[in-house]
């Protein structure tokens, strides 16, 4: 059977799965509409021949299909055969139409049927994760004016001021319990985007109906365009977005308090995930709304606990415990958004874990932006970056705004992590420099996306580092093959393996926020889940195989540590007492058991 063979289930590392049984006879879902309507609804629809007899006879289909019935294992295998020749019809075309061209057929399934389409991406996801994630996401929004054929989402303009209360009721869903929203302003490391972003808020979305099992009835991507400062976007006739510059300050903050109001009006429980906002925007409205909302930036947060894990893991990938963190020199590459995030949440757990083994408390981290390494005599020093910037009495021989290739060579670093944003900044020169390394096994992570804007390649980065290294990307490249059956393990760096169990963890705890003790919890539990064996191979994060697994963990630990914390008041019918009750394994159990999976429900119509 098709669905034995999943490489979802094959690759599943733990026993317990998060697929539920064949057998299990799914419950009734009410839908208050029929016929024709029920057709056109990607929620309830099966395809069209996919509803049985007695229910087109329920629903007020009889007629309006073709009399042949097809399971759903038949419209599975026919839709992965189209995909299939697809794959085969285009091969050796350039590889942006081969991307679209994916994208497409699957984002054609998903309007027409949510049920096929997550079954499809849940099963097939490290196929179908780099089409409707990074990095096809950011060519889909790069071309999303001209892509455009039906909407997706809620879009909130500079123009609906005053307006967003009565808005939000105009979403057809009653009960919403996740949002991802952009203002299009970061686009990965594609820039302003204007409204083109909302793919990215689509994008997550999905990763969160795949990793986390969020029903796709209760996620909601919004765009929120205030405008853009992209000239080209402004001067093409097909851009959808407002056409005129970003509104700034005051103007800029009131539409989105406005949008957060009314989102939490509605829907007070509904956790509010913030996306590529630039680097000002990301940090003022995660200060501005983390107390009163709950809510998190992933590329703040998210981010600093992937890194965080990756950065433990080259510990013990030299054999070295943690402890050693300490004595490791890591330079990151990038004072963004997501290289701020990583520093502030990693000199917390240095701190940390140097205070837990009585170890001296060392800085072993250099921060450098696109001026070179950041030092307290920096002009302008950035506030944000001024905690992580050096004393120069402290790093003899390396000045002020010294290049990353000086940095590299005269610290002879542990870590090279780039949030850059900026394709081959760790050159040929670079890399080789690596081979110098204080470390047995030197890291690099290329983690800004997508692809072409990756600091360097997986195949650079064992070509000029040398093959002892352990690589990381944000976007995803192939293993490298090293010669004589060597194999430079991939790993894929991107915050994918903790904003859904972060996301659904709160969700499930019922917290009011989302505190730094619940964000540390995630990164721990992802930086927990490998074994040494595979650390020591240079295996440092999970196969996006076992994403729900990973998920599942990671929303358990995030439950826990809200409950720790006294901010867990519940969800549905299991309340703050229960979860307090609850033992590790029965809170992995409660979080997979809350899991959404698709399967065709018997539909049972309501007025
Ligand atoms: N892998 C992941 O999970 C993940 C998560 C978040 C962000 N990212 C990626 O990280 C990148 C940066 O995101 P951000 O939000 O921090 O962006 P940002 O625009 O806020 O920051 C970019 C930073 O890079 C610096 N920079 C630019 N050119 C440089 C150069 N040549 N050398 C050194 N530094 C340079 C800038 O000065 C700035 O400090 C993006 O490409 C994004 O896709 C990846
Ligand atoms: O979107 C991603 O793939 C990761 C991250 O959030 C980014 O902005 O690059
Ligand atoms: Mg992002």
């Amino acid at each position: 059977m098709w669905w034995k063979v999943s490489r979802f289930a094959a690759a599943s590392r733990l026993s317990r799965s998060t697929r539920p049984l064949s057998t299990a006879i799914p419950g009734p879902c009410i839908v208050h509409k029929r016929g024709a309507d029920i057709l056109h609804d990607p929620w309830f629809n099966k395809q069209d021949t996919g509803f049985p007899l007695t229910e087109r006879d329920r629903l007020g289909l009889r007629g309006l299909l073709p009399p042949r019935v097809i399971s759903f294992e038949q419209q599975y295998a026919r839709f992965m055969e189209s995909y299939r020749s697809l794959e085969k019809n285009t091969v050796g075309q350039p590889e942006g139409v081969v991307a679209l061209a994916k994208w497409r057929i699957l984002n054609r399934l998903h309007d027409r049927n949510e049920t096929l389409y997550y079954r499809v991406l849940i099963d097939n996801i490290q196929d179908f994760a780099p089409v409707i994630y990074t990095p096809t996401v950011g060519l889909v929004c790069q071309n999303y004016s001209g892509l455009f054929r039906r909407p997706r989402g809620m879009y909130f303009s500079a123009k609906d001021k005053g307006e967003m209360m009565s808005m939000i009721y105009n979403w057809p869903a009653d009960q919403v319990e996740m949002i991802v929203i952009t203002d299009g302003s970061r686009i990965l490391g594609l820039g302003d985007l204007g409204v083109q972003g909302i793919g990215i808020p689509i994008g997550k979305l999905d990763m969160y109906v795949a990793a986390a099992g969020i029903n796709p009835q209760k996620i909601l991507p919004v765009m929120l365009d205030v405008g853009t400062n992209n000239e080209k976007l402004l001067k093409d006739r097909l851009y959808l977005g407002l056409r005129q510059p970003r509104l700034e300050g005051e103007e800029y903050i009131s539409i989105v308090d406005e949008f957060m109001e009314a989102v939490h009006r509605r829907w007070p429980k509904a956790i509010v995930q913030f996306e590529d906002f630039q680097m000002k925007w990301a940090f003022e409205t995660l200060q501005r709304y983390r107390k009163r909302f709950c809510t998190f930036n992933d590329d703040i947060q998210g981010t600093a606990g992937v890194a965080l894990a990756g950065l433990l893991g080259t510990v013990r990938a030299q054999g070295r415990p943690l402890a050693d963190i300490v004595n490791q020199k890591i330079v990151v590459v990038g004072a963004g958004s997501a290289g701020l995030g990583v520093l502030s949440m990693a000199v917390q757990a240095v701190l940390r874990i140097a205070e837990n083994s009585g170890a001296a408390a060392k800085n072993p981290f250099f921060l450098l932006d696109k001026d070179g390494l950041v030092t307290k005599e920096r002009k302008n020093l950035d506030p944000m970056a001024a905690p992580f910037a050096r004393d120069p009495a402290e790093i003899e021989g390396l000045r002020e705004g010294a290049s990353l290739l000086e940095v590299v060579k005269k610290l002879k670093p542990h870590v090279l992590l780039g949030l850059s944003g900026v394709g081959g900044v760790f050159s040929e020169e670079v890399l080789k420099a690596m081979r110098e390394s204080d470390s047995i096994k030197p890291a690099i992570f290329a983690m800004s996306n997508p692809t072409m804007n990756a600091e360097c390649t997986a195949e650079d980065a064992f070509k000029h580092a040398g093959e002892n290294i352990v690589f990381g990307s944000g976007s995803p490249f192939k293993n490298v093959d090293l010669g004589n059956g060597k194999v430079g393990h991939v790993n894929q760096a991107n915050n994918m393996y903790l904003f859904p169990g972060i996301g659904l963890g709160a969700l499930l705890s019922g917290a009011r926020l989302i505190s730094d003790g619940m964000l540390q919890a995630a990164s721990e539990c992802l930086a927990s889940y490998m074994t040494d064996e595979d650390i020591r191979k240079g295996i440092l994060y999970p196969s996006i195989d076992c994403i729900r697994d990973i998920t599942a963990e990671v929303g358990a630990a995030v439950v826990r540590a809200a409950v720790a914390e006294e901010l867990a008041e519940g969800h549905c019918e299991v309340g703050p007492r229960e979860l307090l009750h609850m033992s590790k394994e029965d809170t992995v159990e409660y979080v997979t058991r809350n899991m959404w999976f698709p399967i065709y429900s018997p539909l049972v119509h309501e007025k």
